[in-house]
């Protein structure tokens, strides 16, 4: 049995607008966001917080970086697929993003 249960319906029916600058991936159950920065070291200081996050909410990321843009993914593996987990961390890097006026959504 999973250790943590799949976003249900009405958590999948929110999505849209609880995190409207993320998007389903094609293909698989995970959402995704992409992020552009001044350059590469606005972009990595952002990653730094974000590694933060995802420490303190014991949920990691899969990401990608290329000099001012970072490209985020989110999933739950324990869940093979979307959780509450990948919200509450979406949730809060939107949070973090915002705070700084750095991250776009693209
Ligand atoms: C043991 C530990 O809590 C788990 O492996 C956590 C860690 N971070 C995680 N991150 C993600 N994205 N999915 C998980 O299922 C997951 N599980």
């Amino acid at each position: 049995m999973p250790m943590v249960a799949k976003l249900d319906a009405a958590g999948r029916a929110a999505l849209a607008q609880d995190l409207p600058d993320w998007s389903l991936v094609a293909g698989r159950d995970a959402i995704t966001r992409s992020f552009r920065f001044a350059d590469f070291n606005a972009a990595w200081g952002f990653m730094t917080r974000v590694a933060l996050l995802a420490e303190k909410h014991d949920h990691h990321p899969e990401w990608f970086n290329v000099w001012n843009r970072v490209e985020i993914t989110l999933s739950t593996h324990d869940a093979g697929g979307l959780s509450v987990r990948d919200v509450a961390l979406a949730k809060a890097i939107d949070g973090l993003s915002g705070a700084e006026g750095k991250g776009e959504a693209r």
